[in-house]
């Protein structure tokens, strides 16, 4: 089995998602063997076979909670990125056992085959959102962080590398902010801001690609991994958007905080931060590796140093219009309308 990208089989869960696609494109410039994108939607895969066109793309059918059918598509994998998951929040709120039947046993289905299959690294893609989290999707995306951390104990002298990622909002994705401002802004329409001081993380897919290869270059078992970003107000958002879009003053309508949503969001949690190791792009919070003696937990207080300021969209970087329009500029999906709007 190789560690290295050339000459390797990799397959990615959730694979005809933004993050598949996009990891699934630059793997094959690496020089990969195969790329296996496991997924349900039989539709998306095929579009997906048109849009890439590449004879090392395998496409497996099959859903994270079937063990079995995540088995069939892991065996022979050198690498596995899980991006699968249920990831809205609104959707959670309503079905919450379907976020844990995906995102925590779905997740635990991906490492245990992982393990069981000899692959060299599983990377399991988490969210901001898990950090404190207020909803069932964050709530999920936690415990499956927890359950990777438990099973990288359990599994410490295996071949498998497990390690988690994770990032904030993607600038530009589907339903998000950003191209809603562009379409209210283009047919006419005030532009709907919930608060204008809420903040956000600033992050590309092209990073999140970057953060996942940093993982499975760089981990060790049970490492958790965050890629440092800057953040704007939501405000500062809009007028750099509103810019970009040549509308000066825009008229706005305040609609305010939407359910589940929180003022700011943390990458990394204050225990978190203690512990984090600063590698100047990233940080790394390594296992806690204290074993099932709980005595170090309840008798003997913690080794480790004591709580830090967590790392949130609030005292990352702060970003100005200006600057935020920089890096709108640096999206092809801009670009792209730039160039349309001529
Ligand atoms: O009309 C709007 C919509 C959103 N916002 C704000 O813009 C920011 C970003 O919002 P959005 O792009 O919708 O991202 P989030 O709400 O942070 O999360 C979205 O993106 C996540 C990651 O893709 C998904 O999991 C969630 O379901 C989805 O709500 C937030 O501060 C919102 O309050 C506005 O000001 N006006």
């Amino acid at each position: 089995m190789t560690t290295t990208l050339n000459d390797a089989t990799v397959t990615i869960t959730g694979g005809t998602g933004s993050f598949g696609s996009t990891m699934a494109k630059h793997l094959l410039t690496q020089g990969v063997a195969e790329v296996r994108i496991f997924s349900r939607d039989e539709s998306k895969q095929d579009a997906m076979r048109h849009a890439v066109a590449d004879p090392r793309m395998r496409f497996y059918l099959g859903d994270v909670r079937d063990a079995q059918s995540v088995a069939r598509a892991v065996r022979g994998s050198d690498l596995v990125f899980h991006a699968a998951a249920l990831k809205q929040v609104p959707s959670g709120e309503f079905f919450p056992m379907e976020t844990v039947a995906t995102n925590i046993h779905g997740s635990a289905n991906v490492i245990r085959a992982a393990v069981d299959s000899n692959v060299k690294s599983v990377v399991c893609l988490s969210t901001d959102k898990a950090v404190y989290p207020i909803n069932a999707m964050g709530m999920t995306k936690a415990l499956m962080e927890k359950t990777a951390m438990a099973m990288a104990r359990d599994f410490i002298d295996s071949d498998t590398t497990i390690s988690v990622t994770r990032y904030g909002n993607v600038m530009y994705s589907r339903g998000s902010v950003i191209p809603l401002f562009l379409n209210q802004l283009t047919s006419g329409r005030p532009l709907t801001i919930t608060d204008p001081n809420m903040t956000r993380f600033l992050m590309s897919l092209a990073e999140s690609v970057d953060l996942v290869q940093y993982a499975f270059t760089e981990a060790k078992t049970g490492d958790l991994f965050v890629r440092k970003a800057p953040a704007s107000t939501v405000e500062t958002l809009l007028r750099a958007v509103a810019n970009i879009a040549g509308v000066a003053n825009p008229s706005v309508e305040v609609i305010g905080v939407r359910h589940g949503e929180k003022l700011y969001e943390s990458l990394l949690g204050s225990e978190e931060a203690a512990n984090a190791e600063d590698r100047g792009g990233y940080y790394r919070v390594p296992l806690d590796t204290r074993s099932l003696d709980y005595r170090p937990y309840f008798e003997e207080g913690s080794p480790e140093a004591p709580p830090a300021e967590s790392y949130t969209s609030h005292n990352t970087t702060r970003l100005d219009v200006q600057e935020v329009e920089d890096l709108l500029m640096t999206l092809p999906e801009i670009q792209e309308f730039v160039r349309d709007r001529g």
